[in-house]
């Protein structure tokens, strides 16, 4: 099969008949670092969540997966972390949904007390809970650059009106499923990004849904707003990397050193327990 693009923790081929094919690595990124050290069964953990919420959200949205069989020549290896999936006609928009105000969305609140041309209430923290979830759609960067937020309005120019408000509707929609479900399980999802495409006119869910690398998942039993909130699956990692232990500095703009064992036990640990937690059903 042809490879077309590889992304942080993921690749994207081709396949003889048209279809593309999604596999899952183990990698963590930490710091915008894709780490030397891989987290054993990261990827097939989240394909396997994502693959859940595509099933539990087909009544909101159809979605573009075909297959989990792996295509005849495709590495043993890969059995579970890899999807074929329709070609869409992807739309250009990262379609972000926030409940909660951080990262990105934060620094802009700061500067300007909005999110993408949405006027927030004033006295939010890192953290806070927003009144209602937020639409924050933002541009696709190209490799190495950041996303750039986008109004509703940039989304109407780009895909027009009626498309612009079905953007909308389902990541709000996705978002509010998820975030309802997870929260009645532990699991604070902060905020998420889909991918949607068309397809014979039809707009049809891609890429992943609400895993924790498409979406800010922090443990509700640790949320506290004003200061920054701890990653559900990836605060073991940053924790030890900014530790003495790690000798190494994100602002020095070297690569991170390769993890110590123990952090790479715990940290597939959280991704077991989020995929236990949210799906119900075991790992094993
Ligand atoms: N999903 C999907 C998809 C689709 N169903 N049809 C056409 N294009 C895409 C598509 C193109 N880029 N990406 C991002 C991406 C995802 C996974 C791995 C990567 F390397 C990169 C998704």
């Amino acid at each position: 099969m042809k490879h077309l693009h590889s992304g942080k923790v993921r690749d994207l081929y081709e396949l003889p008949g048209g279809e593309l094919l999604i596999v899952a690595r183990d990698s963590i990124s930490a710091y915008d670092h894709v780490l030397d050290t891989p987290i054993p069964d990261k990827g097939r953990i989240l394909t396997q969540l994502s693959l859940w919420w595509f099933e539990r959200l087909a009544d909101v949205v159809p979605n573009h997966v075909v297959s989990t069989d792996l295509p005849d020549g495709s590495p043993a290896e890969w059995e579970g972390r890899a999807v074929v999936v329709r070609r869409l006609d992807m739309i250009p928009v990262e379609c972000v949904a926030r409940g909660y105000l951080t990262g990105g969305g934060l620094k802009d609140y700061r500067k300007s007390g909005a999110v993408c041309g949405i006027v927030l209430p004033e006295g939010l923290e890192d953290g806070s809970r927003l009144p209602e979830p937020i639409f924050t759609p933002t541009t696709k960067a190209a490799v190495g650059g950041h996303d750039q937020p986008m109004t509703y309005q940039d989304v109407e120019q780009l895909a027009g009106a009626g498309l612009a408000s079905r953007l909308r509707d389902i990541t709000m929609e996705v978002y509010r499923r998820g975030a309802e479900l997870a929260l009645e399980r532990g699991v604070i999802v902060a905020d998420t990004k889909i991918e949607l495409g068309l397809r014979e006119g039809e707009l049809v869910l891609g890429d992943e849904v609400l895993t924790p690398d498409s979406s800010r998942f922090w443990p509700a039993d640790d949320w506290e707003p004003g200061r920054s909130q701890k990653s559900f699956d990836k605060q073991f990692v940053r924790d030890w990397l900014v530790s003495p232990e790690s000798g190494w500095d994100p602002a020095s703009g070297t690569a991170p050193p390769a993890l110590p064992a123990h952090i790479v036990e715990q940290t597939r640990a959280k991704y077991v327990e989020a995929y236990e937690r949210l799906t119900g059903r075991s790992w094993a």
